[in-house]
């Protein structure tokens, strides 16, 4: 195993040991999926969005999750009540721009939570994160148009992690993430995700599972990828003629089933220089 893989392992460990309360709030469609998913990796979840009480929530939780899939102006006024609770108290806060660009009003929030929260990482498909800083790609709802294939996933993700100063992942067939300086690209997954609702909404709660024990943002992110990652190739491979049911309900039992050692044969991590060739 790398000095990489034995960091990321550990943190695995540390999600288990330490259950991190992680605060969504998040869309009507993956709620229960959401809830699910981290039950199974190890975390606590909580769902709470009144504006009366995301201020006191945020302040206990290990990491704060907006999602905007269902937004409405009330709630996203409400995140950022949430979102400037949580920078107030060394809370980590995370975004998944779900659907930016394919209205305004998406685009609009995304960058109104942005302006005024300190986010530390956002996570998105690469049509959504193109629009966060002004490029357009296809998008159609909450997917990335059907023209999207991996390449050019590397450049846009440090294009916007410089130009939104965060750490930002790009999902797809391949993962990447970067800080602007140091990029890694992460390989695992199972092309059923697409199939089933959620798989973009909880692998960004399960970032917040991971960087609520690890204060370094892009070390926790690419430990959530990896592990996500290898979580639903072992799904895919004990599924292999099965639906995205079937598939489903093994991708839990694997997050559940996620050890140290898992990444190993499973999932891969690439270090790269943001601007040139790879480190490790
Ligand atoms: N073609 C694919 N093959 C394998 N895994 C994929 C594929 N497309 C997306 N994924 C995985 O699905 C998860 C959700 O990513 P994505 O579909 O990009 O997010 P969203 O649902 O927010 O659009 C990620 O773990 C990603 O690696
Ligand atoms: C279908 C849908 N519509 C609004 S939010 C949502 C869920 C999106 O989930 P994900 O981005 O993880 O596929
Ligand atoms: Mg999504």
């Amino acid at each position: 195993m790398s000095l990489l893989e034995q960091k990321l392992s550990g943190l695995l460990t540390k999600v288990r040991n330490e259950k991190p309360l992680v605060h969504n709030m998040t869309n009507v469609v993956v709620t229960n999926f959401t809830a699910n998913g981290l039950y199974a990796l190890g975390a606590s979840p909580v769902m709470a969005y009144a504006p009366e009480e995301v201020a006191d929530m945020a302040k206990i939780a290990g990491a704060l999750v907006l999602n905007i899939g269902t937004l409405s102006r009330e709630q996203v006024d409400a995140m950022i009540i949430a979102g400037q609770s949580a920078n107030a108290h060394g809370v980590p806060v995370l975004l998944d721009p779900v659907g930016a660009g394919a209205t305004p009003f998406r685009t609009e929030s995304s960058l109104r939570i942005m302006q005024e929260v300190n986010v530390a990482l956002v996570r998105g498909n690469a049509a959504e994160i193109a629009h966060l800083i002004g490029e357009s790609r296809s998008i159609r709802g909450v997917d990335a148009g059907d023209d999207e294939s991996s390449s050019g996933h590397s450049e846009l993700a440090v294009r916007a992690s410089r130009k939104l100063d965060t750490v930002v992942a790009i999902t797809g067939a391949e993962d990447v993430i970067t800080d602007g300086d140091t990029l890694r690209v992460v390989r695992g997954g199972d092309a059923r995700l697409t199939k089933i609702t959620g798989a973009g909404c909880l692998l960004t709660s399960v970032l917040g599972a991971f960087a609520a024990v690890e204060p370094d943002v892009l070390l926790a992110g690419t430990a959530g990828l990896a592990f996500y990652g290898a979580a639903a190739f072992r799904a895919g491979a004990r599924t292999t003629d099965l639906g995205p049911g079937s598939f489903q309900t093994a991708f839990l039992d694997e997050l559940d089933r996620l050890a140290p050692d898992s990444l190993t044969g499973h999932a891969t991590v690439q270090d790269y220089a943001a601007t040139g060739g790879i480190t490790s």
